[in-house]
């Protein structure tokens, strides 16, 4: 028998479907990566923005990752919003007691449309608790200069966040261009510790990129559940996130999901 691959995402619901756990699972299943969850808050969302935000207890969410850690051996974890600086101290300390690796933290802090998914006093439980603990970060800009309390503009400015951002402990740095609006590109930046390597692609115009992030970091865990290397697991979840945002779904008043079904379908040669 085939072995199965694993993987599993700590991080909020999105009733709307497009981030949180809902864009991990859909991308784990599109990658061939068995989704398993945690939830650490239910969020009221839609392509609008975000209407509510209820954190879990935290027994809610030591159960759930006990529940897993019992039981199930993820081969990777990505953790996406965490909320509170106690839900941070529960995670980091389940992921220490059953010896997860692999793992890819996204510091998800602010929704697209402005909400708070991260109290700001959790910011440094998140320095302090989590990143020494990770395989790959990957902020932000905006993400960035609050890890950093520095102000990113130019490539220099990255570069020396990269370097910061690295000396918090996580092996790979990725700093994600996103955000960087008015450019006809996107750039993002690996850091390892020793080199850069600039990964430019197009910046594709449209609305509907809610839930980028979440989806690019869950592409990255599923590639490093099946033992690629990080360079190919940021590789094939590029390529993932870029189809994704360039065959749009479509729908939604505001930012629409992305398309996880995308790269699947060019994959399989089946028409969007
Ligand atoms: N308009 C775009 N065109 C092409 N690639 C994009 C675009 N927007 C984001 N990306 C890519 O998507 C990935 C996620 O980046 P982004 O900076 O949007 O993350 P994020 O802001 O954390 O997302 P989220 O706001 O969903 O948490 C990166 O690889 C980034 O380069
Ligand atoms: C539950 C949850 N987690 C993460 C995000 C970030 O995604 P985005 O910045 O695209 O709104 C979100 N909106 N909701």
């Amino acid at each position: 028998m085939t072995r199965v691959v694993k993987a599993l995402t700590i991080a909020g619901s999105d009733s709307g479907g497009g981030a949180g756990i809902q864009a991990d699972l859909k991308t784990f299943q599109e990658l061939g990566v068995y989704g398993m969850s945690a939830l650490t808050a239910v969020t009221a969302q839609n392509t609008l923005g975000v209407q509510a935000v209820y954190p879990l207890e935290s027994e809610a969410v030591t159960a759930q990752l006990d529940s897993i850690g019992a039981d199930l051996q993820p081969d990777a974890v990505k953790t996406g919003m965490l909320f509170s600086s106690e839900i941070i101290r529960i995670v980091a300390g389940k992921i220490r007691q059953y010896g997860w690796n692999s793992l890819v933290v996204d510091p998800v802090m602010v929704a697209k449309g402005g909400s708070p998914l991260l109290q700001q006093e959790a910011v440094r439980a998140l320095i302090a608790e989590l990143l020494p603990l990770a395989l790959v970060v990957t902020p932000n800009i905006p993400e960035a200069e609050i890890l950093t309390g520095m102000t990113i503009s130019g490539l220099p400015d990255r570069e020396r966040a990269a370097r910061l951002l690295h000396a918090m402990g996580p092996q790979y740095v990725v700093l994600k261009g996103g955000h960087d609006d008015g450019t006809s590109g996107v750039l993002d930046l690996l850091y390892d510790g020793q080199e850069f390597i600039y990964m430019d692609g197009p910046r594709i115009a449209t609305r509907h990129t809610h839930g980028t992030g979440c989806t690019y970091s869950a592409a990255i865990a599923s590639g490093l559940a099946k033992g690629n290397t990080v360079t190919e697991a940021i590789s094939t979840a590029k390529a993932f996130i870029q189809a994704a945002i360039e065959d749009s779904l479509g729908f939604g008043a505001g930012h629409g999901p992305t398309n996880h079904f995308a790269y699947g379908n060019r994959h399989r040669g089946i028409l969007p």
